[in-house]
């Protein structure tokens, strides 16, 4: 059988883990969905909660296209974004700032070593249910307020929220616990990784909207911990809803490889 030589990067951005591919040249097979979920296997692949392509892009700096840890196409990935935006600056496509098209719009992000801020989209609609609220900050998240958030069951009641609550579609499970006037704790249930992750970038920021927006905090520079690190959202409330919605965090490229497909 005949193999091909792919050379690939891992990535973390607050223990949220990807594999990054330069696709400049559009030879990935990207409509391989075994293949994705195979190098994202931490057992018989790589390892990892998901897998980006970096290509070229007419109207911005670069595209970023992303795939959960099932080999689906996914939505917006904020960490994903923040680590894409690093691989961009490494490979000399961009100095600190930039623009680039992902699957929701176009992004802007500022670059400083092992830090990057992103840009998220408006969220003009937050739904507000007694026991949770629901927002789509470029993916969809359930967020719920929860007692003892350390000895809380995040992998079973995700499971049963994302299958029972919205079907196979689904949406990501948002856990959170507020710690003080403007820092919460969050853990995060995945759709197309079906666990927990580390950290979920689009996630925090949907519990920090869903925070203000509940009247938890009246701070507009939210912090959130997370089981993999601290991440910091930002926002502005206008008439028309949240805008110049920020994400900002730790990245680290972990190391770069070879494997055979
Ligand atoms: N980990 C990502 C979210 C991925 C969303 C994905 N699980 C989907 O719903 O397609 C983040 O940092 O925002």
């Amino acid at each position: 059988m005949e193999t091909n030589k792919l050379p690939f990067y891992k990535y973390q951005g607050t223990g949220n883990d990807f594999i990054l591919i330069d696709n400049r040249s559009l030879t990935f097979p990207k409509n391989d969905t075994k293949l994705v979920a195979r190098l994202c296997d931490r057992k018989f692949g790589i390892g990892a909660d998901g897998l980006m392509l970096l290509e070229g892009d007419e109207s911005s700096d670069f595209r970023m296209v992303y795939f959960n840890a099932d080999g689906r196409e996914g939505s917006m990935c904020g960490n994903g974004g923040r680590c894409m935006v690093d691989f961009a600056h490494h490979l000399g496509i961009i100095t600190d700032t930039t623009t680039f098209m992902a699957v929701d719009g176009l992004h802007t992000a500022q670059w400083e070593p092992g830090y990057v801020q992103l840009q998220m989209q408006d969220v003009a609609d937050i739904k507000e249910k007694p026991q949770y609220i629901f927002l789509d900050t470029g993916s969809p998240h359930h967020v719920q307020l929860v007692e003892d958030i350390e000895a809380f069951d995040v992998r079973g009641e995700g499971r049963k929220l994302r299958y029972g609550l919205y079907g196979e579609s689904g949406s990501n499970i948002n856990f959170v616990q507020q710690l003080s006037d403007s820092t919460f704790a969050v853990r995060t249930y995945e759709r197309g990784v079906e666990a927990e992750t580390l950290s979920c970038g689009t996630g925090v920021t949907a519990v920090a909207l869903g925070m203000h927006n509940l009247g938890k905090t009246r701070k507009d520079t939210i912090t959130l911990k997370t089981m993999g690190g601290i991440l910091e959202v930002g926002f502005k409330l206008t008439e028309a809803g949240y805008s110049d919605i920020t994400l900002k965090g730790p990245v680290s490229r972990v190391y770069e490889g070879i494997i055979e497909i």
